[in-house]
Parts: C-alpha cells; sequence; structure tokens
C-alpha cells in the first residue's frame, strides 16, 4: 500500500561532511515525486537515507526524521532491514543478479523475507511481478534463463519486478533510465505511470524531460559551491515548478541555464 512520507529537518553527513542540509518535505503517496538538480548537490544521497541505505557508507550518517505513515524510519530500534523491504530501490545500472535465471532474480527477495512458501504461490507472485513490471510477455518462455542475458532495458525491468515482488510501499528510482536507449526509457516510464496507482515513486533524475512527462511533484535540489552541503530549494506541482517556479535559481536550472 503506498505510504505519506513526510521528512522533517535531514541532515546527511558522510563523515564530518555534511552533504545535505536541512531538508523538509513531503511525499505524497500514489503519486511520482522527481528530484532534479547540478551534479554534487546530494540528489542520491538524499534517495538512500530515505530506505536507510545511506548509513552503509562507513562513517555515514543521518539526523532528522523520515516519517512514513507516522512512524520514524530512523526511530530507536527501527531495523533498517525492514525498512528497506517496505522501500524498495531501483538503481542507475540494472543489476540483476547475473547468474541467477529471470525467475530467480525476481523470487530472490522473497526467498530472503518469507518463511516458507509453497512453489506455486512462488510461481504466482513471480509472475505477477514480470506482469507489474511489463515483462511477463517477453520472459514467459525463457524464465529460466539468467538475467544476465536479457536487453537492458528488459534488465531494469527485471529489476523493478524484483522490487516490487516483496511489494514495498514506496519505490526509489536512482536514475532508472539513464543507462537506456528511448525505446526502453519509454517502456520505464510507462511502467512507472501504471505503478504510481499502488506505489509512492521517489525518482532522481537528470533528465528535465523525464521529470516534467512522469512525475506529479518535483524538487529541485542545488548547491551554493564545491564543499557546501546541497539544499532543497523547492518542491511544488511539477507543472508549477517548470512554469513558474518560486525561485529564480529553479527557473535558471530548468531553462538550462547551469548544471
Ligand atoms: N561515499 C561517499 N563518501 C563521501 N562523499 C560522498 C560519497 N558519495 C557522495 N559523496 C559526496 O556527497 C555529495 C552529494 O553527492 P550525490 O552523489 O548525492 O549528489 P547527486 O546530486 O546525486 O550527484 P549526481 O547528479 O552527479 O549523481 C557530493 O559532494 C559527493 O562528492
Amino acid at each position: 500500500m503506498a505510504k505519506h512520507i513526510e521528512v522533517r529537518d535531514l541532515n546527511i553527513y558522510y563523515g564530518s561532511f555534511r552533504a545535505v542540509r536541512d531538508v523538509s518535505m513531503t511525499i505524497h503517496p500514489c503519486a511520482i515525486t522527481a528530484l532534479i538538480g547540478p551534479s554534487g548537490c546530494g540528489k542520491s544521497t538524499y534517495l538512500r537515507a530515505l530506505n536507510r541505505m545511506h548509513e552503509l557508507v562507513p562513517a555515514a550518517r543521518v539526523e532528522g526524521e523520515v516519517v512514513m505513515d507516522d512512524q520514524d524510519l530512523y526511530a530507536p530500534g527501527m531495523d533498517p532491514v525492514e525498512v528497506r523491504k517496505h522501500v524498495g530501490m531501483v538503481f542507475q545500472r540494472p543489476n540483476p543478479f547475473p547468474t541467477m535465471s529471470v525467475y530467480d532474480n525476481v523470487a530472490a527477495g522473497l526467498r530472503l523475507n518469507h518463511r516458507r512458501m509453497r512453489k506455486s504461490e512462488m510461481d504466482d507472485i513471480v509472475e505477477e511481478s514480470l506482469r507489474g513490471a511489463n515483462l511477463w510477455e517477453e520472459v514467459k518462455d525463457r524464465l529460466d534463463k539468467p538475467g544476465s542475458g536479457l536487453s537492458g532495458g528488459q534488465q531494469q525491468r527485471l529489476c523493478i519486478a524484483r522490487a516490487i515482488a516483496v511489494k514495498p510501499d514506496v519505490l526509489l528510482m536512482d536514475e532508472p533510465c539513464s543507462a537506456l536507449d528511448p525505446i526502453s526509457t519509454h517502456a520505464i516510464e510507462d511502467l512507472m505511470a501504471g505503478l504510481k496507482e499502488n506505489y509512492t515513486i521517489v525518482i532522481v533524475t537528470h533528465n528535465m524531460q523525464q521529470a516534467a512527462r512522469v512525475s506529479n511533484y518535483t524538487g529541485f535540489f542545488n548547491i551554493g559551491g564545491t564543499g557546501e552541503p546541497g539544499e532543497l530549494v523547492e518542491i511544488d506541482e511539477t507543472p508549477k515548478i517548470f512554469s513558474t517556479p518560486a525561485h529564480t535559481s529553479t527557473e535558471e536550472y530548468i531553462s538550462g541555464r547551469f548544471g
């Protein structure tokens, strides 16, 4: 079930370096929120803080709150592994497990998460996830073949199927189309449009046309200068950000004057 997220005063560090300063935002359920901004402004760092992946980097830490439907993901005692089950992630480069079959790639998370599951039940979830990722028709006759044998766009949809198989509430996507050709990009964008009916989706993208095409809300991040932390300049409904943003720097960025 798609969840509402309230981020409050998030500061994100790598050791003593503060990469992201004081971000607060509302992330709406059943909608796509795009994060845009120049290189190094902390978009990916911020995205990884939303499912507690940031802390996997040695000496990395986060201050502030990420409240998902009243539950602070950073509350004491909250298990980060449990958080990552509810907040799934799709990365820039398709990263299927190379030696695993298409089927096993989708089943991998389920096998980790669930106690015993009947084969027929597993088959159903694998099919449902591949259908959900718009890939079933292309792979249903090669489920036992290696996932690495698929095209780049198919591999990325396989990774999305793997992410949704465990039924997360939120899907984080870090530039999911940057390694893909235009046709595969189009397929992923179509897929996102369908997925948002059931998920809260946050996507980092360098491609402003993509943000404008797929997202309902857009957040613009910027950075004061080298060594300075990234900050959220503004977030609003996407048409508003791309037509009448509140800040000059947003207008300059989306019109291509920097970044
Ligand atoms: N593992 C790390 N250790 C130390 N600093 C890091 C690490 N990863 C990122 N940073 C720094 O944190 C800042 C934000 O980086 P981040 O990758 O989040 O930016 P970004 O906006 O996603 O950039 P891009 O658009 O180029 O992917 C940068 O100054 C970067 O050098």
